[in-house]
């Protein structure tokens, strides 16, 4: 179990987590989910020990990171893939973390098994592609056999085969009853890998929920409806309760009606007999939603605009 209490990082005057408090269940994956900045690594780094906190603690399995006797046999962490020697081979580099944690030496090949790198196991890792470094930093980190696991946007920069190999071992380890906690910035990718999620902003907590519920609640679900009697049908709409916006976003006037369904505004209009062009319920784009909680970030402004320039050129 991770345990987070008033946690709190200020750098100057950024303040990069802010009074989090939530805790971290073995068994189920739980998803770290914020937009780029919102503090995840910062408060991965106090998990781990890494970043001192200005305020607030951060207890891995009840102990704060330093007080850990074994950190290793009890935190596995991925922050970073690309930061083993280059000229080493994968084993080597794994033996020398196994050597210097006083983890027997038939363990390395246990996890170069577990990760799927036992063919390529003696192949330079600077020479490994992204996926083998995500796979390579995997080995290592299980090598104490942990109980707890953290993941720092495991998946950034994989091919969509990787990305399934990732989210599918994640899933296995949670399942072993370990406790996985795994960042990401994209909600899309969340809702299929994790169960629980802990949703942060500018530093502080949004929710900490169910992923079900919360892809339930932050995708508004709306009813675009059209009709030659708009009118009438505006006025049928509004008599039963129901609110109501103008919308002409392709070209055809029509309505999108909030929080009803297809069943119901069918009805409405059948009873005063007016006249349907369109009925279609939509759910709003899942990271449209996530970023409206979130708030509109900056950096995201930011890569937005990179691509507008991308496009430019
Ligand atoms: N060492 C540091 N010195 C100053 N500011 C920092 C430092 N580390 C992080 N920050 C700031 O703290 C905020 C949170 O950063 P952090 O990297 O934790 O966010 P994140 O959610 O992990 O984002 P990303 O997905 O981009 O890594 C940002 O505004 C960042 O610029």
């Amino acid at each position: 179990m991770i345990e987070v209490k008033g946690l709190t990082k200020t750098f100057g005057a950024t303040k990069a987590v802010d009074d989090l408090t939530f805790t971290v269940q073995p068994g189920m994956v739980t998803g770290f989910l914020g937009p780029n900045g919102a503090g995840k690594s910062t408060t991965m780094r106090m998990i781990l020990g890494l970043d001192r906190p200005t305020s607030g603690t951060a207890l891995v399995d009840g102990k704060p990171y330093g007080e850990l006797k074994q950190p290793l046999r009890t935190v596995g962490a991925l922050l970073d893939a690309k930061w083993v020697h280059p000229n080493r081979s994968a084993r080597a580099h794994l033996q020398w973390m196994a050597a210097s944690n006083s983890i027997p030496k038939s363990r390395v090949d246990e996890v170069l098994h577990l990760v799927g790198l036992t063919e390529v196991a003696g192949k330079k890792a600077g020479g490994f592609s992204l996926g083998m470094s995500q796979r390579l930093g995997l080995a290592a980190t299980l090598l104490g056999d942990p109980k707890i696991l953290l993941f720092d946007e495991p998946v950034n920069g994989l091919d969509p085969e990787g990305i399934v190999w990732i989210r599918k071992f994640m899933q296995r380890l949670a399942a072993e009853g370990r406790t996985v906690l795994v960042s990401s910035h994209l909600l899309s990718e969340m809702a299929l890998t994790a169960e629980h999620l802990v949703v942060i902003g500018r530093g502080r907590l949004i929710a900490d929920t169910t992923v079900a519920d919360f892809v339930a609640k932050s995708s508004e679900s709306t009813v675009r409806v059209r009709s030659p009697q708009l009118d009438a049908l505006r006025s049928a709409l509004t008599s039963q309760g129901l609110t109501v916006r103008e919308d002409g976003s392709d070209g055809l006037p029509g309505l999108v009606v909030l929080d009803s369904t297809t069943d119901a505004i069918g009805d409405i209009a059948g009873a005063q007999g007016i006249v349907l062009h369109e009925l279609a319920s939509q759910r709003g784009s899942l990271e449209d939603a996530f970023m409206k909680l979130t708030g509109d970030d900056v950096q995201y402004h930011a890569e937005g605009l990179d691509d507008v320039m991308r496009g430019a050129l």
